[in-house]
């Protein structure tokens, strides 16, 4: 078992007192597995996963294990978690905007994360490893992107240059917080194909938040339903969407099923 989360609970400090927003969560996670995450707007999701990370700073109170590797990251100390993440855990978040420095070339960004986490000082090697993560995610001409500042990018290039990031540092486990809204449909079954691939070859372990059935029943095995801050369902991925037992999945999946109907009905008026 790579992560096992035990009874964790995030409070919002006020001055008074805590706010709950994940109460009592509880799951694990094996190499080569993938948990999915439903849940409306605000029922906890990315708060769960950030707490997991161990990026949830002094504004919340955090309660429980999180085990990684039989370690928990609770109890690490900043040098410590910071070491974990990138080489053993990324995050793939939903801003890509945020997750750059505006001051300075993508090149160099990259460049300090990969010599970081891999210890490899050779900049020509590491280039080599971060256009071959290009490529992969259709990014091409990636000398040229490497010299620009994130604000000379788009929203979705900046989403799949953060996946080719995580792609190039092959952590044990990737945590991807609706990794596609930024990015246009054709884009988007690339990078969940790559991140399947990555899966396979090196037995990634990876929780994966979304709120599209169609992404989630590919790619996730278990899943995970959250509502105001708690589990409402778990059980295998395509179950769940196709039979959901709860009142909370029930009324979230049929909601989904009826925007994806009202689109159609308006692509097929506008193709009439
Ligand atoms: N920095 C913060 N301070 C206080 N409360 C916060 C903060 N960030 C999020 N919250 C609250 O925590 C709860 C859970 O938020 P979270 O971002 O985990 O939801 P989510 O399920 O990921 O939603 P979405 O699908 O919209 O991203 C929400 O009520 C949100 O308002």
């Amino acid at each position: 078992m790579i992560i096992d989360v035990k009874n964790l609970s995030v409070y919002a400090r006020s001055k008074s007192g805590g706010f709950p927003l994940v109460k009592e969560v509880n799951f694990s996670l094996h190499a080569n597995e993938c948990l999915g995450i439903l849940g409306e707007s605000g029922s906890g999701k990315s708060i769960t996963c950030k707490a997991v990370m161990g990026l949830l700073d002094e504004r919340f109170e955090v309660q429980g294990e999180v085990f990684f590797n039989g370690r928990d990251i609770l109890k690490m100390s900043a040098k410590e978690k910071s070491l974990l993440r990138g080489k053993e855990m990324c995050m793939i978040i939903q801003n890509p905007m945020t997750a750059f420095n505006p001051l300075f070339s993508i090149e160099n960004q990259l460049l300090e994360t990969l010599s970081t986490h891999l210890h490899v000082k050779d900049n020509k090697s590491l280039l080599a490893l971060i256009l071959e993560a290009f490529e992969k995610m259709n990014l091409h001409e990636g000398e040229a992107i490497l010299k620009k500042y994130p604000h000379q990018l788009s929203g979705g290039m900046l989403q799949r240059i953060m996946i080719a990031l995580c792609i190039a540092l092959n952590p044990s486990v990737i945590i991807a917080d609706e990794p596609t809204t930024a990015i246009d449909v054709i884009n988007q079954v690339e990078v969940i194909n790559e991140l399947k691939k990555v899966r396979e070859l090196f037995h990634t372990a990876m929780i994966f938040i979304s709120h599209d059935l169609s992404i989630l029943s590919q790619i996730s095995d278990k899943m995970m339903v959250m509502h105001q801050g708690s589990i409402v369902e778990r059980g295998v991925a395509k179950e769940i969407i196709f039979n959901p037992k709860e009142a909370p999945t029930k009324e979230l999946i049929s909601t989904r099923l009826k925007l994806i109907e009202a689109f159609r009905g308006c692509v097929q008026e506008c193709v009439c």
